[in-house]
Order: C-alpha cells, then structure tokens, then sequence
C-alpha cells in the first residue's frame, strides 16, 4: 500500500494547528488593562512601585492578570491561592528564570538567583544543604554575636543606621560563606561585598530595563537612548568578577596553610577533593553561588530590619509591649538568646514581613510550556511575577492590612488568629534557601536592639521631631535587593534616635567565634 507521506504530513501539522487555535479560542488569557497595540502595556507598567501598582490593578482585575509588553507575556499573581496552585503545584512548568541580560552584563547571572538547568540544580544543592532548618544552631553564635555588634554601631552612630544594619547581615553571610570575621566598616570582604549588592541593586527593574527588552541594545554605543542601566551593569562587572575571585583565592590559601575556619566554601572545596585542577566547572559554580549568597541574603535582610525600624518609630506602643514582654520573661540580667520566642516577639517579626518586607514582587519566574488555569490561558514564555504585596495587603485576609498591628496574629479567642504572611520567601522549587537564616538573623536582631535601645523619631537641631514616611518603596519586580540605605534616608524613612535602657551593659564588644 502506497503512503502518500506529503499529504499525511500536512494533515498531522493541520490538526496540530487546528488544536492550537481552537485550545486558544476558547480559553481566554488573564484579564487586565486595555493596552496599545505593539507596544501593549509598556507605558502603563511603571518602572518604580510595580508592586503597588500590581496590587491596585488586582482590586480591578483580579488574583490573575495579564499585561502584553511588547508582544511578551507578563502573568501577576495576586492570590496565595494562584500562587501555590501555579508555582508550587504546577513547579514542573515554573520553576524556570527568565532571560535577564542585565545580569549577565553585570556578571551576576551565573549565581543561583538567575540560574536554569544543571547550574540551577548544583547550586540549589549546595546552598539547600548548607542553610537546612537543623543547621541553624551552627550559625547562631555568629548572629548573636553581630546583633551584639550592631547594637553598639546603632549606639555609637545612629546618623548610620542603614550601613549599620547592611553591616550586620553582611557580616553574618561573610562568616558563613568564608570563614572571615569583619571588625571594621573597612574590611575588605565587606567593602567587595557592599559593591556587589549595590551593582546588583542598581541595575534597574529586572526584565523591565530597555535592555532586557530589547537585547540588541547591549551592543549599542553608550549615548544611544536607551542603554543607561546596560552601560551602569557593564561598569560593576570588574567588582563583581573581583567577588568572585577574592574569597576563593584567600579561602584555598588558608586551607593550604592549615589556617582557615570550617565555612560554606571549605565545605564545598572539602566535598570535591585534592585535585581542584580537574573540577573547574565545579569551582566557577561554587564562587558564583558564595557571590550570590551574599548578594540574595544581606540587602533582603537590611532592608526588612529597616522597616522594623521605622514600625518601631511609628508604633511605640508596639516597641513598648515587646519590651514589657521581653523584662517579664526574660529579666533585667541578660539578652535574649534563641531558646526566648517569646510570642509578641514572634507576632512582631511576622507583622514586619507582611506590612512592608523587602522582595515584594519577588524574583520573576518562567512558564516554560502553554499553560490553563481556572479557564485563563497562560502562553508558553510567559513571565510569572507572584505580587506578594497583594497577598499580605488582601483585606479578605487582613483586617485594615496597611495598619502595623502585630496582635492580628493572636489566636482566635484573644485576637483575630489572622494568618502569618505566606509568600515573602516566594514559592516552590526557587523559594528562598536562606529563609531559615534571615528568619533567625531577623529575630536576634530584633529582641537585642529591643532588649537593650528604644528606639524614637530623630530630633532636628531646631527641635522639630522628623516623622518617618511610611509609603513602601520598590524600583521593580525584584525587590529583593532594591531599598537602598540612601534612598531610604533621602525619603526620611526614620533617621531612629536610639537610647539605651538598663541591658544595654549586657552588650559585649565583639568576640572572635570558632565556626562548628
Ligand atoms: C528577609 C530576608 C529575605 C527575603 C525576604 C528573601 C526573599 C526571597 C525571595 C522572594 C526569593 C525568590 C523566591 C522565588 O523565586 O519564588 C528569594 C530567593 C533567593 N534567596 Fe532569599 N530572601 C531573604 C534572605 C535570604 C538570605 C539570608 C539568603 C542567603 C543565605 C537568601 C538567598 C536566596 C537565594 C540564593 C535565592 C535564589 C533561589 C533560587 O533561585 O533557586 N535569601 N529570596
């Protein structure tokens, strides 16, 4: 029997076609705004509070929405609900990155954060194994022994209370990675590191820069419109390769010489053996995912102890009730330590990450293949943003949710048992590695500065009090990295007068601690 393969041929790719369009027609992408043609949504998409913006456009259009950027998909997802159900249930088609060719510039796209594929899967190894819940206790000694530390910068300088706070994460992270204890401002480790964040931070929204949107614009001259964030990224890829190398080159030296600190990077040089020669990839992979530690972890952690900051400036009664509970329970005569969740502290902690945390917008993921959910198309290539800021602001959930009111948390009979935030850490397989950490990092730092400072708003020299503006800042999708300290003072986000209470003569000039 004769085949006539053309005609066979063109009647699979017909009903291949027919099903694609028919599958289309019937379901409908996401709701949203009107758009241009060509360009979309482009102009409306502002380039700073995407956040806010995405939660407004909620109220209208719902938990799901959908925005055409120049032809390119952009899925919000306003609701836990959306969120779990597409990125943790349905992780096998989300889990991926998007292409963000400012990174690459910048030189940080090889760390996990933006990472797809084998690299994702050795780098997520590595980290997830380090930062599990049970090690935890292994990095305790050097989170109180920095909370110690920063309430004496706080103390000591309270005009540099950001860098102070950006000190402490820091220098929590540099422990951990490289076995190095910072004791100055000037250290090298966290001068590099300081650099790093800020190349990272400043390179503009990720995915909404004219460069991502337009990839040939990274090979146009600088004076073309258009590639200032492009030119910015390629001028912070000498600090970021200098990150990179720095630490490795310092570590192997003092494991060489029997001199270095058990830390994340002996481990890993540790796990692969003698012949490092023959392990180059390896290697690269372990300097990019020490950078990106740092760069995902001490920004991300500042910022949200800046924001307990101003809660605290703007709630004294708040401040007022931990400290009660915290002279109750713990007493005059030391600082708390881990064994001490005390429950309004607790309450404190998660009401500092649903009013106004640092990652918003959380960082972008991918749909890898067409996609429906509850009837609304989802086109193969789609950006997926979970706005976390519509989750911990949904009145549904949150009574009066711009309010700081942390005993929303109390169980049912006392008080309204609203939920603890889900979704600052993200969702599914690229949820946060470090979220153990910060959550414990978050908490020292908290109960010594309450413990052993009162904080209030700053005093002008003409006496007049500066009250601190509230308004949630974020430059775009990621806002992991995004609130610098200066922005923040520029905004007048509190210039906190800290003074000191009776346990502030429990606070200890720094130690040297041996890592486990
Ligand atoms: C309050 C502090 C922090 C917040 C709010 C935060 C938030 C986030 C969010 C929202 C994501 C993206 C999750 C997703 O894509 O669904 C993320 C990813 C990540 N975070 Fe954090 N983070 C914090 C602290 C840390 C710390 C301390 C570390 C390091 C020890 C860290 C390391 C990372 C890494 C490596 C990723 C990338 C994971 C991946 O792509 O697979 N973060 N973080």
């Amino acid at each position: 029997m004769a085949f006539d393969v053309p005609l066979i041929a063109c009647s699979v790719i017909a009903v291949v076609l027919l099903k694609h369009v028919f599958t289309r027609k019937r379901v409908r992408l996401p709701p949203g705004p009107p758009a241009y043609p060509f360009l979309g949504h482009l102009t409306l998409i502002p380039e700073v509070g995407q956040d806010m913006f995405f939660y407004k456009m909620g109220k209208i259009y719902g938990d799901v929405i959908h925005f055409n950027v120049l032809g390119r998909s952009l899925v919000i997802l306003n609701s836990v609900q959306a969120a779990t159900d597409l990125l943790e249930k349905r992780g096998y088609n989300y889990s991926e990155r998007p292409y963000l060719p400012i990174f690459e510039l910048s030189g940080v796209a090889s760390g996990l954060v933006f990472a797809n594929g084998q690299e994702f899967r050795v780098q997520r190894k590595m980290i997830q194994q380090y930062f599990t819940k049970e090690k935890r206790k292994d990095h305790r000694p050097i989170q109180t022994r920095e909370a110690q530390v920063l309430v004496l910068n706080l103390l000591s300088k309270p005009e540099n209370w950001m860098d102070s706070l950006l000190r402490f994460t820091s220098a929590i992270i540099i422990d951990i990675c490289y076995g190095h204890q910072v004791v100055s401002d000037d250290d090298t480790y966290h001068r590099l590191a300081e650099e790093a964040c800020l190349a990272a931070n400043e390179c503009g929204p990720p995915g909404a820069t004219p460069v991502d949107l337009f990839p040939i614009l990274r090979h146009f001259p600088t004076w073309f419109r258009g590639t200032y964030y492009a030119t910015f990224a390629r001028s912070k890829e000498p600090i970021i390769r200098k990150m990179h190398e720095y630490p490795m080159a310092r570590v192997t030296d003092e494991m060489a010489s029997g001199t270095a600190k058990p830390s994340f990077l002996t481990s890993q040089l540790d796990a692969l053996g003698s012949d490092l020669a023959d392990n180059r990839t390896m290697i690269e992979s372990i300097k990019a995912a020490g950078v990106i530690l740092h760069i995902a972890g001490a920004e991300t952690t500042s910022s949200t102890l800046a924001f307990f900051v101003l809660a605290m400036v703007l709630y004294p009664e708040c401040q007022k009730k931990a400290q009660q509970e915290i002279d109750a329970v713990i007493g005059p005569d030391r600082l708390p330590d881990f064994n001490d969740r005390l429950p309004y502290l607790e309450y404190l902690l998660q009401e500092t990450l649903r009013w106004n945390h640092s990652a918003p917008s959380g960082i972008p993921h991918k749909g890898l293949e067409d996609d429906v959910y509850n009837g609304m198309f989802i086109p193969k290539g789609s950006t997926v943003i979970a706005n976390t800021r519509s989750m911990t602001l949904d009145e549904r959930v949150y009574k009066d949710p711009f309010k700081f009111d942390p005993e929303r948390f109390e169980p049912a009979l006392a008080g309204r048992g609203e939920p603890f935030p889900t979704g600052p850490f993200g969702f599914g397989r690229r949820m946060c590695p470090g979220r153990h950490l910060a959550d414990e990092s978050l908490w020292i730092a908290m109960a010594t500065i309450l413990s052993a400072l009162s904080i209030s708003e700053a005093i002008e020299e003409d006496g007049k009090v500066i009250v601190p503006d509230a308004t949630p800042i974020s430059t775009g999708p990621s806002m992991c990295f995004s609130m610098s300290s200066g922005t923040a003072q520029r905004r007048g986000h509190s210039h906190p007068h800290a003074t000191h209470r009776e346990r502030v003569d429990a606070v200890e000039p720094p130690k040297s601690i041996e890592a486990p």
